[in-house]
C-alpha cells in the first residue's frame, strides 16, 4: 500500500496523532462517518494507508458512496468495512439526505432535519442540491464488529447527537472523538454535555489565529472554517493527559440502564437486556434537557439524553400560567403580600427571599423615586426576583373538597394521615389563592396553575421513571413515591404522596444603573444565587425570547448550570422543550448515581437591553413522598432504622419529627440538621458498591 499524505481539511488527523503521541502507533482502529469519497478531505487516509490501521468509513450519499466503493478498493484493498447509510435511531429506517452535486458544497450534505438552518440555507442556495432517501440505521449497528476504536471522526453536519446516542458504549470503546461542528449549531451544547457526561473532556484545535484564546479544559473537536493550520493549545495539552488515561468510556449508558428495565424491552436498540454492573458504570450526571418522555405512555424507553418533548404539557397551558401570573407580579407589593404565606420552606403563595424584601422595604423607606419610570410595577420596587407557588390539588383551600382530606383534625381521625398528621401539616399547607371577590382581575390565576400542575404531574411520574431506569432500577421503582395505588372494596385510587410544587418565578427587568438601587444584599447581584433544588428534579418550562436573548455566562439574564468541571454554561431554550434539571434529592434516592445540578439565574447584562429584560419561569419541583426512606429501594440503607425520612432532609421536617420523638429540644434540633444531612450523604454516595440487591435481580435476568 502506497502511503498517502493527509487529505483532510486542516490537517486534523495530524494533530490528533501528535496529540496522541500515536506516531509510531500502528493497527489503530478508525471509524468515520460521513466519509465522503474517501479521499476527499479525509480524516482516516493517512491513518490507514500510512500507518496500518483498519476502519470503517460511513456515507449516506450514495453518489459519494459508489466513489469511496471504488476509492476504498483502489487506496484501502483491506482492513475496511464501507457502508452506504446514514445514522438515525430507531423506529426510523430511512431519511431524506440532501446532497450535492458541485464540489465544494460536496462536504455538506446530510440529514435535512438535523441541519443546522444556516447549513441548509447557505449551501442550499449556493450549491445544487437535491434530496435522497437513504436507508439508516443506529451506530451501534455500524460498530458490531469492533470492541474498540482509536479513533472516531464525526462529521456530519447536524446529526452528531444521533450518532453518539446510538453508540453502545457497552459494547465498544472509543478512545478519541473528534467532533467537528459549527459554533452556531444550537445543538452544539448538548453534544459537548453528552461527550462530558460520557468521561470525556473537551479540547479544541485552534486556528493560528485564535491560539491567544484562552484554552478551555476540555473529546476533541474541530470545526472553524478558513483556517490554514491547526494547533493544540498547551494548557489543554495538560488536561488532556490527566483526564483521558483515566476516562473509560463505557462508563455510561442510559441504553444499558433502561433496557435493564423489565416492564418492556427495548426492541429497537437492539441491545441485550444485560444491566452492568455498578462498579463499571460510574457516576451519571444527566445535565439538563436531558429525557424525552411522554405521559401515559409505557415508561419512556427512550435514551435519556434527549430533551422531553412531547411532553404533554400544553402550551397552552403554560402561556396561561404566564399571562396570569404577569396580571399578579404587577400588582403593589402590598396586594401581593396579602398573598405570602408566612413560615419555612412553605412554598405556597407569593415569596420574595426576606432579605430582598428587608432591603426593599429600606430602599422604600428612604423614598425610592422611582414610580412612573418604568412599566413595571416589580422593577420600580425594586425587586430582583419573587415567585408565585402553589403544592397539590389536595392543598385547596376550603371551599374545595380536597382540602377537607387534608384538615380535618388528627383526632377526629378521618383524614389520611398522610396529609392530617402534624408531620403530614407541614408537607401539605393550604393552596393561597386571589378570589374573585378579592381582585376579579386575579381569579383566574388559580385555574391557570392548577392546569399546569395536573399536567406536569402527570409528567413527572414518566421523568421519574426515566431517572429511575438511567440509575440502574427498574423504571417504576419510585412510583410509589409521587401515587400511591389504594384499593378498596369499591374502587381502586391513587393516591398523591408528593408535595410537588408548582413555581412561577418573576424576575422584573433590571433597571439602568442610575435608577437601581444603590447597593442592595450581595444576592442582588444575581437573580438566583447558585443552588440545588429540594427535590427529586426539576421540570423548568422557559422562555425563548428571554432565555436565548443573551448568551454570555454570567450574564445571561438567564439559567445557567454548573458542569462538572466548575465552570457555568448557559442553556438554550426552545418554546416547546421541558428542561429537566436533577434535584438534591436523587442523589439520596439513587446513592448518588444520579447527581443534583447547581445552577442559578444570571442577571442581564447591564447595559441598554437592560430595561426590557424581564423573564418569567414556570417550575414544577417533584417532591417524593415525604415519608419514604432517603435510600435507593429496598436497599440496606432504606431498611436501616436510622436512616431519616426524605421529609427530615427539609429542616422543618427534621424539626417536627424530632419534636415528635421527644428526643431533643428544638434549638438542638436545628443544630444537629445540617451535620446530619452532610453524614447521610456521605454514608450513601460511598455505599454504592454493587448493584440494587436482590430484589431485582429477577428482573435484571
Ligand atoms: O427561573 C429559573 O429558570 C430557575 C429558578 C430556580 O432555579 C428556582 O427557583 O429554584
Ligand atoms: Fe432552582
Amino acid at each position: 500500500v502506497v502511503c498517502r499524505k493527509s487529505r483532510s481539511q486542516f490537517g486534523e488527523e495530524k494533530a490528533v496523532i501528535s496529540y496522541f503521541n500515536w506516531t509510531k502507533k500502528q493497527h489503530g482502529v478508525y471509524v468515520e462517518i460521513g466519509a465522503m469519497d474517501g479521499l476527499t478531505m479525509s480524516n482516516t487516509i493517512l491513518l490507514h494507508t500510512c500507518m496500518n490501521w483498519s476502519g470503517i468509513l460511513v456515507e449516506g450519499s450514495p453518489q459519494a458512496f459508489s466513489a469511496l466503493q471504488r476509492n476504498a478498493a483502489r487506496y484501502r484493498e483491506r482492513n475496511v468495512q464501507v457502508h452506504l447509510g446514514a445514522v438515525c435511531a430507531p423506529p426510523r429506517t430511512h431519511l431524506t439526505f440532501s446532497t450535492r452535486s458541485s464540489t465544494s458544497g460536496a462536504a455538506v450534505q446530510g440529514d435535512i432535519e438535523q441541519m443546522p438552518p444556516m447549513l441548509r440555507e447557505t449551501f442550499g442556495y449556493l450549491y445544487n442540491s437535491s434530496t435522497v432517501e437513504t436507508p439508516c440505521k443506529p451506530m451501534a449497528w455500524y460498530l458490531q464488529s469492533v470492541s474498540h476504536v482509536d479513533f472516531f471522526s464525526l462529521d456530519v453536519e447536524g446529526s452528531e447527537l444521533e450518532v453518539l446516542e446510538t453508540i453502545d458504549f457497552r459494547a465498544v470503546t472509543i478512545e478519541v472523538f473528534m467532533v467537528e461542528f459549527l459554533d452556531q449549531n444550537p445543538k452544539t451544547w448538548k453534544i459537548h454535555n453528552l461527550l462530558r457526561n460520557l468521561g470525556y473532556l473537551e479540547c479544541r484545535l485552534f486556528s493560528e489565529e485564535k491560539k491567544s484564546q484562552s484554552c478551555p479544559t476540555c473529546c476533541l473537536n474541530t470545526g472553524i472554517p478558513q483556517v490554514k493550520k491547526l494547533n493544540m493549545c498547551e494548557a489543554c495539552k495538560k488536561y488532556m493527559r490527566l483526564w483521558f488515561s483515566g476516562a473509560h468510556l463505557s462508563d455510561v449508558s442510559c441504553e444499558a440502564a433502561t433496557s435493564s428495565d423489565a416492564a418492556g424491552a427495548n426492541p429497537s436498540a437492539g441491545h441485550t437486556a444485560k444491566p452492568q454492573s455498578i462498579a463499571s458504570r460510574g457516576t451519571l450526571q444527566p445535565s439538563l434537557g436531558l429525557c424525552e418522555a411522554a405521559p401515559g405512555n409505557a415508561p419512556a424507553k427512550r435514551d435519556l439524553r434527549k430533551e422531553v418533548r412531547n411532553h404533554g404539557v400544553p402550551q397552552e397551558a403554560i402561556a396561561r400560567a404566564r399571562a396570569e401570573s404577569t396580571k399578579f407580579f404587577d400588582q403593589p407589593l402590598e396586594v401581593k403580600q396579602h398573598y405570602a404565606v408566612h413560615g419555612m420552606e412553605r412554598n405556597r403563595g407569593y415569596e420574595i427571599y426576606p432579605h430582598h424584601l428587608r432591603f426593599i422595604e429600606k430602599w422604600q423607606a428612604a423614598g425610592a423615586p422611582l414610580r412612573g419610570v418604568h412599566p413595571e410595577p416589580s422593577a420600580t420596587q425594586g425587586i430582583v426576583s419573587e415567585r408565585f407557588c402553589c403544592g397539590p390539588p389536595v392543598c385547596e383551600p376550603s371551599d374545595s373538597q380536597s382540602w377537607q382530606v387534608v384538615q380535618s383534625d388528627a383526632a377526629g381521625g378521618h383524614a389520611d394521615p398522610h396529609y392530617g398528621s402534624s408531620l403530614g401539616q407541614v408537607f401539605f399547607p393550604q393552596n393561597v389563592w386571589p378570589t374573585q371577590e378579592e381582585a376579579r382581575d386575579l381569579a383566574q390565576l388559580r385555574p391557570a396553575l392548577l392546569e399546569t400542575y395536573r399536567s406536569m404531574e402527570q409528567l413527572s411520574v414518566a421523568v421519574l421513571r426515566l431517572l429511575s431506569a438511567a440509575a440502574g432500577f427498574p423504571s417504576t421503582a419510585f412510583d410509589d413515591l409521587l401515587f400511591r395505588s389504594e384499593e378498596s372494596s369499591s374502587s381502586a385510587r391513587k393516591v398523591v404522596r408528593h408535595t410537588s410544587m408548582l413555581q412561577v418565578c418573576n424576575y422584573p427587568s433590571l433597571l439602568p444603573r442610575r435608577l437601581r438601587p444603590p447597593e442592595g444584599p450581595a444576592e442582588y447581584q444575581l437573580r438566583a444565587k447558585a443552588h440545588q433544588d429540594f427535590g427529586a428534579f426539576t421540570l423548568l418550562a422557559r422562555c425563548p425570547g428571554s432565555d436565548s436573548r443573551y448568551k454570555r455566562v454570567g450574564k445571561s439574564g438567564a439559567l445557567e448550570i454548573e458542569l462538572p468541571d466548575g465552570s457555568w454554561a448557559c442553556v438554550p431554550a426552545r418554546a416547546d422543550e421541558l428542561t429537566v434539571m436533577p434535584g438534591t434529592l436523587i442523589e439520596y434516592l439513587t446513592a448518588g448515581r444520579i447527581r443534583g445540578v447547581m445552577h442559578r439565574v444570571a442577571n442581564p447584562p447591564s447595559a441598554k437591553a437592560a430595561m426590557d429584560s424581564r423573564r418569567l419561569s414556570v417550575t414544577f419541583v417533584v417532591k417524593p413522598d415525604y415519608s419514604a426512606p432517603a435510600a435507593p429501594p429496598r436497599s440496606e440503607v432504606a431498611a436501616d432504622p436510622e436512616t431519616p425520612t426524605l421529609g427530615e432532609l427539609w429542616r422543618v421536617g427534621w424539626q417536627e419529627a424530632q419534636s415528635q420523638k421527644g428526643t431533643m429540644s428544638h434549638g438542638d434540633a436545628v443544630q444537629q440538621f445540617r451535620r446530619h444531612r452532610q453524614e447521610l450523604r456521605q454514608r450513601l454516595l460511598l455505599k454504592d458498591e454493587g448493584p440494587p440487591g436482590g430484589a431485582f435481580s429477577e428482573l435484571e435476568a
